[in-house]
């Protein structure tokens, strides 16, 4: 069901700065590591109907990060299926993705994020499916990810799962990576040296929709140690995990390339 990213032009930003050799002994190693950390998670508040503590960012509107969503547990359990899956054996492999019906294993996560009551706007929250493609990315220590809008053949509404290790991903206005192309600003960004850096911890969810999906660019630096304020951050091995929905244009296109 998954495959390998081949083709960075249909599916996304894939362009990993530092890709050298991903030792899938490492993710093991990190998931062994965390395997006692269970009674260290406080339970998420999940069931049906409680909107689980968010950060907001008043410079992003649609810009939600919920801290802790996921139980050790619940971490353990995606690293030991993305492992189990083999996604990442081939030494060279570091995305994988999914197209359609989402493996299980997501599917859980899924119930999760389709229970937060204001995740995103109505319209988006009430689709069916919510997610139809998922990338998960593995990051080395020093691996990063140039600043990007996602796709405009991706539908609003984006979320992104940290497993494993910490990192800032930092937000700037979309305009500055769009100057070349001759883009207009109609960003809700008004600062244009505004930089945004938001910490993605192991168990994070981070929502994207509306201004944040469009008006800002995301970018994960390529560097091992990432510094916000008095906060250090030594990078471990990374893996995340990315939910969207096509366009149904796309879906149409790709069945009669099929
Ligand atoms: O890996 C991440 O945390 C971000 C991935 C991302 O932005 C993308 O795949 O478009
Ligand atoms: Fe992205």
């Amino acid at each position: 069901m998954y495959e390998e990213l081949p083709d960075e032009e249909l599916f996304g930003p894939g362009d990993f700065s530092d890709s050298g050799e991903l030792e899938v002994d490492n993710i093991m190693n990190e998931a062994e590591s965390h395997e006692n950390d269970a009674q260290l998670t406080p339970d998420p508040l999940i069931s049906s109907n409680s909107e689980p503590q968010k950060t907001v960012f008043p410079s992003i509107p649609g810009l939600f990060l919920y801290k802790n969503l996921l139980t050790q547990e619940q971490q353990n359990k995606l690293v030991d299926a993305i492992i189990n899956e083999g996604y990442f054996e081939r030494p060279e492999s570091n995305q994988a993705m999914c197209f359609g019906t989402l493996p299980p294993f997501i599917m859980r996560v899924v119930d999760i994020i389709e229970n937060i009551p204001s995740i995103f706007p109505d319209e988006i929250k009430h689709r069916k499916p919510l997610f139809d493609q998922s990338i998960i990315n593995v990051y080395k220590p020093g691996d990063g990810i140039n600043s990007h809008v996602d796709l405009d053949r991706f539908e609003d509404g984006i979320v992104i799962i940290s497993l494993l290790s910490a990192c800032a991903m930092k937000f700037i206005p979309a305009y500055l990576i769009n100057k070349e192309l001759g883009y207009s600003d109609t960003s809700t960004a008004t600062n244009p040296n505004e930089v945004i850096p938001v910490i993605l911890r192991p168990g994070d969810v981070l929502a994207m929709s509306g201004p944040a999906r469009y008006d800002w660019a995301h970018g994960i630096e390529a560097t091992k140690i990432d510094i916000i304020g008095d906060e250090r951050i030594v990078r471990k091995v990374r893996v995340s995990i990315t939910l969207r929905k096509m366009k149904e244009i796309q879906v149409l296109n790709q069945c009669a390339d099929n």
